[in-house]
């Protein structure tokens, strides 16, 4: 006899934008965010029985979403995070957790004539900044920020040597290198009580999004790398040491390769080791390096 081992629905890319205008200043500020919004609990039998009278419609929870958004400040991202998954608490005793997931795309204010414009803005860049929210009925709300899809490339500063030397290896050692990666970097919260703990400090989410920022960009650069590895734990342990209430530091890290040339072969011409000035990008394959540092 089957068992249904575990279930869980709602919407998914939900896209929503919301501004909002000073009328003193005149200035307006805009948010957009795809957003994700799954839920579970006593959902058996709608699975199982063809029960509808458990289904909070998929289409009542993209309302929620967007209902939610004109209630509530959007910004930071965890807070309305928490109060959308809260709302589903509240609303529906049968619903045990929500799990949200939140985009935010960049908008980023322009500046004309070297003045910021009041309401114009550009996309400088794919990178998003991501919240995943579990509200779960007595137990809280646990959050997790990240930064996703930040690109960067240090032309030089970086190394790869020592690595295990075997019948299967034909990657030569190096001293300096191209790294470039798109940066994947995830700070998990200690456990929030209610919404109004959320709340209470809530500055403490941007402030920790610029800490994260600044630190993954500053090590990147800045540290003379031996690994991949060794780049991404020195950049966990300092979000660890910058933002006391995050728990856990997770990145995820693609090693985008750059291929030499060699051009030797057209009338000589000098593009290997230190006269390398050519390179060829690759798609793929690319390193995957993963870590997660906790405190102790
Ligand atoms: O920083 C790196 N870590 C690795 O594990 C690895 N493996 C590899 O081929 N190149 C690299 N670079």
């Amino acid at each position: 006899m089957p068992v249904l081992a575990s279930a869980r629905y709602g919407k998914d890319n939900v896209r929503v934008y919301k501004v909002h205008r000073d009328d003193k200043t005149g200035v307006q500020s805009v948010t957009e965010m795809t957003v994700c919004c799954m839920l579970e609990g006593q959902i058996e039998t709608s699975y199982t029985k063809a029960d509808n009278s458990v289904v909070v419609a998929t289409d009542s929870i993209k309302n929620t979403i967007y209902i939610k958004a004109k209630e509530h400040p959007v910004n930071p991202p965890e807070l309305y995070a928490s109060h959308l998954g809260q709302h589903f608490l509240d609303s529906y005793p049968h619903i045990t957790s929500a799990h949200i997931k939140v985009v935010v795309h960049r908008w980023t204010r322009m500046t004309i004539d070297g003045a910021p414009h009041p309401h114009s803005f550009f996309r400088d860049g794919q990178e998003t900044r991501n919240v995943d929210a579990v509200v779960a009925r007595g137990q809280g709300i646990d959050l997790k920020s990240s930064i996703v899809g930040l690109q960067v490339l240090k032309s030089t500063g970086s190394a790869f040597h020592g690595f295990v030397r075997d019948e299967f290896t034909t990657l030569a050692e190096t001293w300096d290198r191209i790294l470039s990666t798109d940066v994947d970097c995830t700070w998990s919260w200690k456990r929030f009580p209610t919404v109004a703990a959320v709340h209470e400090g809530v500055e403490r989410f941007d402030k920790a999004w610029e800490s994260a920022r600044n630190i993954t960009m500053k090590t990147f650069a800045t540290d003379e790398s031996a690994s991949v590895q060794n780049t991404m734990y020195k950049m966990s342990e300092q979000i660890l040491e910058a933002v006391p209430e995050v728990e856990r530091v997770g990145y995820s890290l693609p090693n985008k390769h750059y291929f030499e040339i060699d051009l030797s072969w057209h009338k000589g011409l000098k593009n290997t080791g230190k006269d390398a000035e050519v390179y060829a990008p690759q798609s793929g394959p690319n390193g995957l390096i993963k870590c997660e540092v906790a405190r102790s």
